[in-house]
């Protein structure tokens, strides 16, 4: 591993302020009785260089609010930003390219290309935009994420976990301002989830990139620097370098608002802590 003073990312300077913000930004799912608002009138602000991670029960806007600030879906109301760009407003193909440019994706499912060897599915997206990739940069992130025997592995040849740290290789091979993870450990078994947690912290920590990850998993949480809680389509508490024992507390309070129905075990969970008239409004 690389330490930050070492890395070509260390000596890049840029400005401060928001990777990506939101005002009022609202989303409404159908129309007339059967509307559903998914995102109430959020104002966020994703600091840069930072690991944020987003959290909340089934249904609260996690994917929501993922996929508008990253202009993959549009909005009902408000403004987003990335960086200084406002989205909101923009044409389709000023958007995917925006999106080509500036953000890098890290879903579930890896969507790695099976015919293509690992150093292939890492740049294919900089290939189908037909643009060079600062070899520098790349050959760092190889490295920082440990794949310089694996590149010319395809995916069948990988275990799970290789395959994820290929997807967070295509991610930051672009070397993107916002990388956006969805659930990034969800098919992963624990050793290999925390190997992927582990490379977006050193992606923050070391290569200076800004993250962005929806979990429902208090341990992944605590590998960030600041959980955003949603509840019914706002924010509505946010924790500073977060332990997994206290978010797990946090979330056993929106349980016991929701009534848990469907704890994993099948039984509601026994918190024992006291209901709460209302979450903290942030
Ligand atoms: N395409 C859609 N059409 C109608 N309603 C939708 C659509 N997408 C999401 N919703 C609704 O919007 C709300 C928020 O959904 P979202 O997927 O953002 O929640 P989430 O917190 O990511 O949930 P989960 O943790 O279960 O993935 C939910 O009530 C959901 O049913």
């Amino acid at each position: 591993m690389s330490t930050p003073a070492s890395t070509p990312h260390a000596e890049r300077a840029e400005p401060p302020g928001s990777a990506a913000r939101a005002r009022g930004l609202t989303k409404a799912y159908g129309s007339g009785e059967t509307t559903v608002l998914a995102l109430d009138a959020v104002d966020v602000d994703i600091a840069r260089r930072r690991f944020t991670a987003v959290m909340g029960p089934s249904g609260s806007g996690k994917s929501t609010l993922m996929h508008t600030l990253a202009g993959l879906d549009s909005v009902s109301a408000g403004q987003v930003w990335l960086g200084d760009t406002e989205i909101t407003g923009l044409k389709e193909r000023e958007l995917t390219q925006l999106r080509r440019d500036r953000v890098g994706f890290m879903f579930q499912s890896f969507n790695l290309i099976p015919t293509l060897n690992a150093r292939e599915n890492i740049t294919l997206p900089m290939d189908i935009a037909g643009k060079r990739p600062d070899a520098e940069w790349l050959e760092h992130v190889i490295d920082t994420l440990g794949l310089r025997d694996r590149l010319r592995h395809r995916p069948a040849q990988l275990s799970g976990g290789q395959q994820q740290r290929v997807a967070c290789a295509r991610a930051l091979a672009s070397r993107p301002e916002l990388i956006f993870a969805d659930e990034p450990t969800g098919n992963l078994d624990s050793r290999a989830g925390l190997e992927v947690l582990g490379f977006l912290r050193e992606a923050v920590d070391a290569l200076g990139q800004t993250v962005v990850m929806v979990t429902h998993d208090p341990g992944a949480a605590a590998h960030s620097d600041l959980v955003l809680f949603l509840a019914d389509g706002r924010i509505v508490d946010e924790m500073d370098r977060p332990t997994a024992e206290a978010v797990l507390e946090r979330m056993k309070r929106f349980d016991v608002l929701h009534g848990a129905p469907h704890a994993p075990d099948g039984a509601p969970h026994d918190t024992g802590a006291a209901p709460q008239s209302a979450p903290d409004e942030a």
